[in-house]
């Protein structure tokens, strides 16, 4: 604050509202110099203070998540496995796809940790939480008084995963502007913080993750074309749960042991008709549906080991918002219900129904099944 005025009213106000120094006229050429250089320093030093208290927030954040330990011994599994080991130490952009809860999050972890940039961090950002309004100060940063709540500059998530890895969750879930304003970014390699015209180049290596049909969405116009080819360098589809059946014991076992060590509960076991149901069970909440139920099996089951009725599941969504009205609807629902529990064998689920196999096959017809 430089002024005729040396009121002390005025020094406290100009102080309060970010002055470094307040100077009176007529002032001395060396001092006023002096005094310019302190302040551009100490901005300077607030800046870096204000990026590493973002990076250690960052890190506070990696470190309360739990290591990782890829489960499971499938066929299945074990190819992505392979997978991901070759992907990792490219820097190629991945898109993880899967239905909620088969780990895609996890791969996304373990592509980082086997990956040659595993000294930097991994950042997280969940496309579906960020709002329309925030996204470019989430993700490209703002410099201070760029909107009425940036009261400190701030670097966005981008900037933040320089030299390591940007995950992208649920991608799909990102509107078409926003899109735009993300392939902008992911072409140029460099981003502007809102409020700021100066560019800073950018060195990330991108993995994005989804549970939508993007191929389906770019046929629908929902999803931009250019973005989705830039992002899809390298596509890992991880299957379902029901699809990889192999996984489901050790899951089990090992979520059994995690949880008893957890809540300082004797480990239980787990008997082979316990076992049974969960295998034959779809899992349409995938492994952490899996992990719940063993987490509940271990906090209410008392005995030494776990039977059938320890595992309660919830029923389908499907069925527990549609009430069916008429007969025939009921027994399309019943079909898909025993169709879905069998993963398409007609014999076995005809079995369950009570019905011949043909007879099954009519009805499928006659629902359009
Ligand atoms: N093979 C596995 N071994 C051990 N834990 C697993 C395995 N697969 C998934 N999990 C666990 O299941 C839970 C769900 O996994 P994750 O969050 O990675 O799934 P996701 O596909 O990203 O889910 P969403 O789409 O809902 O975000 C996590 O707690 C994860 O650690």
């Amino acid at each position: 604050m430089l002024t005729a005025y040396g009121e002390v009213d005025l020094a406290v106000n100009a102080l309060k509202m970010g002055a470094t120094d307040f100077i009176l006229k007529p002032w001395e050429n060396e001092k006023l110099l002096a005094t310019v250089i302190t302040a551009a320093k100490l901005h300077q030093s607030k800046k870096e203070v204000g990026r590493l208290k973002d990076t250690e927030r960052m890190l506070r954040n990696e470190l309360r998540k739990e290591p990782c330990l890829i489960v499971g011994h499938s066929p299945k599994l074990m190819e992505l496995l392979k997978i991901i080991r070759k992907v990792a130490v490219t820097d190629a952009n991945v898109l993880l796809t899967g239905e909620n809860g088969t780990g895609k999050e996890m791969f996304a972890r373990e592509l980082q940790r086997l990956s040659l940039r595993n000294n930097e961090l991994l950042v997280t950002v969940d496309m579906g939480a960020v709002s329309e309004t925030l996204f470019e100060s989430e993700l490209f940063g703002h410099v201070k008084g760029a909107f009425t709540d940036a009261r400190n500059e701030r670097q966005g998530k981008f900037e933040a995963a320089h030299k390591g890895t940007l995950f992208l969750d649920e991608i799909g879930n990102l509107s078409l502007p926003l899109q735009a304003k993300l392939l902008a970014v992911l072409q140029s390699r460099t981003v502007v913080r809102v409020g700021s015209n100066k560019t800073t180049p950018i060195d990330i290596r991108l993995v994005c993750a989804t549970n939508r049909n993007l191929e389906q969405m770019v046929s629908d116009g929902m999803f931009r074309e250019d973005l989705f080819f830039r992002i899809n360098t390298i596509h890992i589809d991880i299957p379902p749960l029901r699809e990889r059946p192999e996984d489901i014991s050790c899951l089990a076992e090992f979520f059994l042991e995690k949880y008893a060590s957890r809540y300082g509960k004797p480990r239980q076991l787990l008997s082979k008709s316990a076992l049974d149901k969960l295998e034959n069970y779809g899992w349409p909440g995938n492994v952490r549906e899996l992990q719940h139920t063993m987490e509940k099996a271990v906090i209410l089951s008392e005995g030494k080991q776990l039977a059938p009725d320890d595992f309660l599941f919830k029923p389908a969504v499907s069925s527990s918002i549609f009430f069916p009205d008429t007969i025939d609807e009921m027994e399309k629902l019943m079909l898909e219900k025993a169709l879905e529990r069998h993963k398409g064998n007609l014999s076995a689920a005809a079995d369950k129904l009570g019905i011949a196999r043909q007879t099954l096959y009519n009805k499928m017809k006659k629902y359009n099944l």
